[in-house]
């Protein structure tokens, strides 16, 4: 679990990160989508205490990351592929990490194995390595330690389509086994296949989060009752089309009105009654990705 609270960075008159907060939790992979320059390199460098935040706070498995005693054993990072030491091989940058986590030398042939690593891939020095083979080099560096949480800074760049199915099922496999896995993306589609939650930010700010599949659906009305299965025959008796909501509400494409009204008459009482959020997510990103986008500021 990862939660972030009202993370905040300024950069002098900048802010770059602004009152941020979300939870990544643990069985689910969680897509954090921006279009360049939105803030998400940096919310996750505070997340790791590699940028000090203005204020607010994340917590990564309960405690801030500095405090965690052996962190390359809970958390695997991968924050920016190409800053790998370009004069060592990949195998010593894994041994590097396999000696300073007390791991045994044999985890380091799994993990090229994991990562699809030739033997004479794995000796050639870094700086001759394509941008996707320095991804794999990083998520075998960042799950080397067998952590639960994995915290990684756009993991497709440079992969190809084989490689990008490749790390698609790794990190499912890594959520379906209780892990928590944080991603980061500019690309909606890529999030939209591997995320089963989205938190998306645009400016700084987050702009959207909640489960994909309620994300992604059309406008509509989130309900809630305490007998939710009386509550579904009374929407499904009026002709309307319900579904569960990922975080066990139901979803209708009905509005929040008529949903009420509905209620009421079959003597339901409601707990939950909102409009969907998220509504139409893509235009969202593209008007983000159209209007906001801060590449002036991030040149
Ligand atoms: N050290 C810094 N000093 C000043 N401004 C910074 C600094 N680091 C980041 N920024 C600015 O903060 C904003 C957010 O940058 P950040 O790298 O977090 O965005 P991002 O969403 O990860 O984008 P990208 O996908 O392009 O990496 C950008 O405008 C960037 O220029």
């Amino acid at each position: 679990m990862i939660i972030v609270e009202r993370l905040t960075k300024k950069y002098g008159g900048f802010t770059a990160v602004d009152d941020v907060s979300f939870v990544a939790r643990p069985g689910r992979v969680t897509g954090f989508l921006g279009p360049n320059g939105a803030g998400k390199s940096t919310t996750m460098r505070m997340m790791v205490a590699l940028t000090a935040p203005t204020s607010g706070s994340a917590t990564v498995l309960g405690r801030r990351f500095a405090d965690l005693p052996n962190p390359g054993l809970e958390v695997g990072v991968l924050l920016d592929a190409s800053a790998q030491h370009a004069g060592r091989t990949g195998r010593e940058i894994l041994a590097i990490a396999q000696q300073t986590l007390g791991l045994p030398v044999a985890r380091l042939r799994e993990m090229t194995d994991l990562v699809s690593l030739t033997d004479a891939e794995a000796d050639r020095r870094v700086g001759n390595y394509s941008l996707g083979m320095r991804q794999r080099l990083g998520i075998a560096t960042a799950l080397i330690g067998d952590p639960e949480v994995l915290i990684l800074d756009e993991p497709a760049n440079g992969l190809d389509p084989a490689g990008i199915r490749w790390m698609r099922d790794l990190l499912r496999g890594h959520a379906d086994r209780g892990g928590t896995v944080l991603l980061s993306s500019h690309l909606l589609n890529e999030i939209e296949v591997i995320a089963d939650d989205i938190v998306m930010i645009g400016n700084g700010r987050i702009v959207s989060q909640g489960a994909k599949t309620d994300l992604l659906h059309a406008a509509g009305t989130v309900v809630r009752a305490e007998d939710l299965n009386a509550l579904d025959r009374a929407l499904a008796a009026w002709g309307l089309e319900v579904r569960p909501s990922e975080d066990g509400a139901l979803h209708t494409d009905a509005d929040a009105v008529l949903v009420g009204k509905v209620a009421l008459n079959a003597g339901i009482a409601l707990t939950e009654l909102r409009a969907a959020h998220g509504a139409g997510l893509e235009e969202m990103f593209l008007e983000l990705t159209a209007g906001t986008q801060r590449e002036g500021a991030a040149a």
